[in-house]
């Protein structure tokens, strides 16, 4: 395949070892003014920019009829533009807060728990994530999407970053902590005892790896899907 990448910076340079390790080319490495980019033999677009070049990044390469993977978090206030866009252009696009393999599967397993503490009222919920301190945004997309699991099986309506003010938020905690790759805990508490369950990312590859699998996935399709879809859990 050959890939432009929008966006190279730790995630863009992670990206490129992973993708020319799997015999692809990459063609572009833009960090700014996506319009001045030939994208004639681009085959697909993987974007890991920042919170507020994402949409014009995604947008421009699906009005170029490129195929669009998107890891760039901060930026979802505008996901469903970017879904009728696509729909409208009969474009390809896959968002995903977090492209690991290991996050994927702990989104699964925040699910089932969600299910099984919903009947259970002396529990209250909590998220904390921990990255480095470079990070722009807080909270992450992946603590995000664990608060998006939790409130589709119970009767949690929003999340709060920081202190909750009512009982149907969910209290985020974001640190930033320096060189932390992405560290995601969930925590059910009672008087009486807690349940916690954990994701810990090492290092950066298992996020660059997803991309890169997601971008080899959705060669020859078209819409929007999402990494359930790429890895079929
Ligand atoms: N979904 C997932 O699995 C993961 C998502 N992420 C997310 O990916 C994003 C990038 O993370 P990371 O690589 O660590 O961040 P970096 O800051 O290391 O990289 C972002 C890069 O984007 C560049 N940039 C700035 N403006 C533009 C533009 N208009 N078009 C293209 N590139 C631009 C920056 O250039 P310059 O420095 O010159 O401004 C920088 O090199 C973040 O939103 C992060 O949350 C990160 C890891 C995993
Ligand atoms: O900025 C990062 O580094 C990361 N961002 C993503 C997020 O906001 O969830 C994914 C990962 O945790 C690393």
């Amino acid at each position: 395949m050959n890939i432009a990448l929008l966006g190279y910076g730790r995630m863009g340079k992670e990206i490129e070892k992973i993708a020319l390790s799997r015999e692809h080319t990459i063609v572009h490495k833009i960090q700014g003014n996506i319009t001045t980019y030939d994208f004639t033999n681009v085959d697909v677009a993987i974007d890991f920019s920042i919170p507020t070049a994402a949409f014009e990044n995604i947008t421009h390469c699906i009005q170029q009829q490129i195929p669009v993977i998107s890891g760039t978090t901060g930026w979802l206030e505008k996901y469903d533009e970017v879904v009728a866009l696509c729909e409208e252009k009969n474009g390809t696009f896959i968002y995903a807060s977090n492209f690991s393999l290991g996050v994927n599967i702990f989104f699964e397993m925040n699910s089932y728990l969600a299910k099984m503490m919903s009947q259970l009222e002396d529990y209250n919920v909590t998220i904390e994530e921990i990255h480095h301190t470079k990070k722009l945004d807080a909270p992450s997309g992946t603590a995000i999407t664990l608060a998006e699991g939790i409130m589709q099986h119970s009767n949690y309506n929003h999340w709060k970053l920081d202190k909750a003010e009512n009982d149907d938020e969910i209290p985020i905690t974001a640190k930033r902590i320096p060189e932390v790759p992405g560290t995601h805990e969930i925590t059910y508490t009672s008087a009486i005892d807690s349940i916690s369950i954990k994701h810990e990312a090492h290092n950066r590859q298992g996020f660059a790896l997803g991309a890169v699998v997601a971008a080899e996935w959705i060669q020859g399709k078209t819409g929007v899907f999402s990494m359930k879809d790429v890895l079929n859990i």
